[in-house]
């Protein structure tokens, strides 16, 4: 008996150092994947799987959300290590590294002890799922992901900017690219009057809080802005600070790649919420005929006829150079909401400037600055800034430099400016943003005493009356 129990004992030991030296030698070669891969499609045998597609555009070809939401899901599981293909990017910081599903591969996760195996087909994500697990955990599941990619979405939001491009297959599906919105520009960095910036801010942020609002007066919820100004005069760093404070994505429609009024309406429909909508140099389409998209069509957008039907919570930007090249009925009072002009620099936005760029609060150069800048001389704070970062290891070396460009190419400019701009301001309700020497004047002008008075005829600033309310 005892020889019997012992030869038992022998056997069932050889099998045990066996199997554990069989493991070692799969897990070694990696043998050990082909072997799950062959146990599972054995295991598949035993099942019956019903599947799920979730497109990435619908019929109307709008951005499907809940792909987005998966995808982020996905995205974000352990697991994705695991697939045979993974993309590898680097995150925020410059040590992270981030993982992303490529196309055509199959990502396993588990919820509630049932087994899902997503599928990375090309715009389209393939649920595979057991048909006995399905009543049972399917809504959860999706409801999961939905809480899940949202948290994800609020605590790892990177914005995007959206570009389109011209394709050569004509793929209407595939007309805009995205990168990672990276423009370091803030209302902090921006050298602008601190009371219009604070005003600006509370003017988007209630636009943020007034979708009741907006619904019951019957009106679109969207808000417009046109940016006017020379070059070089901030409008497309607004553009970047406006957009990190309202966490919203950038849409930069380049007209020239329109191919016409159809195309502009479904890039329209494929560009999500929460998103700023960009059009910028529009003076310059039109002045030099550069684009395939009609005046009626852009007036069309900027009445919000278009944006109503593409989704709501959206700010438009249009810029231009100045207003006098673009046909007035783009200017007519109560089509764009909030109109800003971008001056050239005045010894205000300079000390701003000097602060930032050379940590200067004040220098004995600053008083002959200032006279410079009383006689009408001026330059764009693109040309200025860059001055002071060239020369930013000696302040005494970059405020000389800025004068010498201030005497020999600035001369007469803001002289130029503030003359236009007067003539513009007659009867003009929307010049803004304005520091010149009428700075104030033109700051009661949009958001105070004259703000009432602009209402009325024009009804294209209601800052404070949808404060109040919204
Ligand atoms: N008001 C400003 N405050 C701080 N920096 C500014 C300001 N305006 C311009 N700059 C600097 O100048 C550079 C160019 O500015 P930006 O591109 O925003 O000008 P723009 O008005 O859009 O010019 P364009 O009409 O040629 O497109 C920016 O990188 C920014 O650093
Ligand atoms: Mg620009």
């Amino acid at each position: 008996m005892t020889i019997v129990y012992n030869l038992f004992f022998l056997i069932f030991s050889l099998f045990l150092t066996y199997i554990f030296l069989f493991r070692v030698v799969l897990i070694r070669t990696g043998l050990i994947y082909i072997v799950k891969k062959k146990c599972s499609s054995i295991e598949d045998w035993f099942h019956v799987y019903q599947f799920f597609k979730v497109p990435e555009f619908n019929e109307s070809m709008q951005r499907n959300q809940l792909y987005h939401k998966v995808l982020l899901y996905l995205n974000s599981l352990t697991s994705i290590e695991d697939s045979d293909f993974t993309n590898l990017f680097t995150g925020k910081k410059s040590n992270e590294i981030v993982l992303h599903l490529d196309p055509n591969q199959i990502l396993e996760d588990e919820f509630l002890g049932a087994k899902f195996f997503w599928i990375n087909e090309e715009n389209t994500l393939v649920l595979k799922i057991r048909k006995a697990d399905k009543r049972r955990v399917l809504r959860p599941y999706l409801q999961h992901i939905h809480m899940v990619s949202d948290d994800f979405d609020e605590k790892k939001r990177e914005l995007k900017l959206y570009v389109n491009v011209v394709d050569k297959h004509d793929d209407r599906k595939g007309r805009w690219r995205s990168v990672p919105f990276t423009h370091p520009s803030t209302f902090e960095t921006l050298a602008m009057e601190s009371d219009l910036k604070e005003k600006v801010k509370s003017d988007l942020y209630s636009f943020l809080k007034a979708k009741h609002y907006y619904h019951r007066l019957g009106r679109v919820w969207k808000r417009s802005y046109l940016l006017y100004g020379p070059s070089g005069t901030g409008k497309s760093s607004f553009i970047a600070a406006m957009a990190k404070f309202l966490s919203y994505d950038v849409y930069d429609i380049d007209l020239s790649k329109v191919y016409d009024d159809s195309d502009l309406k479904f890039l329209l429909l494929q560009s999500t919420t929460k998103s700023l909508i960009v059009i910028e140099d529009l003076d310059r389409y039109f002045s030099e005929k550069s684009t395939a998209v009609s005046l009626s069509e852009i007036l069309s957008i900027m009445d919000g006829i278009l944006t109503s039907s593409c989704g709501e919570e959206r700010v438009m930007v249009f810029t231009m150079n100045g207003k006098d090249l673009v046909d007035p009925v783009i200017l007519r009072p109560g089509r764009i909401d909030v109109h800003l002009h971008f001056p050239l620099c005045n010894f205000t936005a300079f000390k701003t400037l000097a602060n930032s760029y050379l940590g200067l609060k004040d220098h004995k150069l600053f008083p002959q600055v200032e006279e410079i800048f009383q006689n009408g001389a001026s330059l764009s704070p693109a040309e200025i800034s860059e001055l002071m970062i060239a020369n930013r290891n000696s302040p005494s070396r970059a405020l000389k430099t800025v004068i010498n460009a201030l005497q020999s190419d600035g001369d007469g400019r803001e002289a130029l400016n503030i003359r236009r701009r007067s003539v513009e301001e007659i009867g003009e309700p929307s010049g803004a943003f304005c520091k010149g020497i009428n700075a104030g004047k033109e700051f009661k002008k949009l958001y105070g005493l004259l703000r009432v008075k602009a209402c009325r005829k024009y009804q294209s600033f209601d800052l404070i009356g949808r404060q109040n309310e919204g």
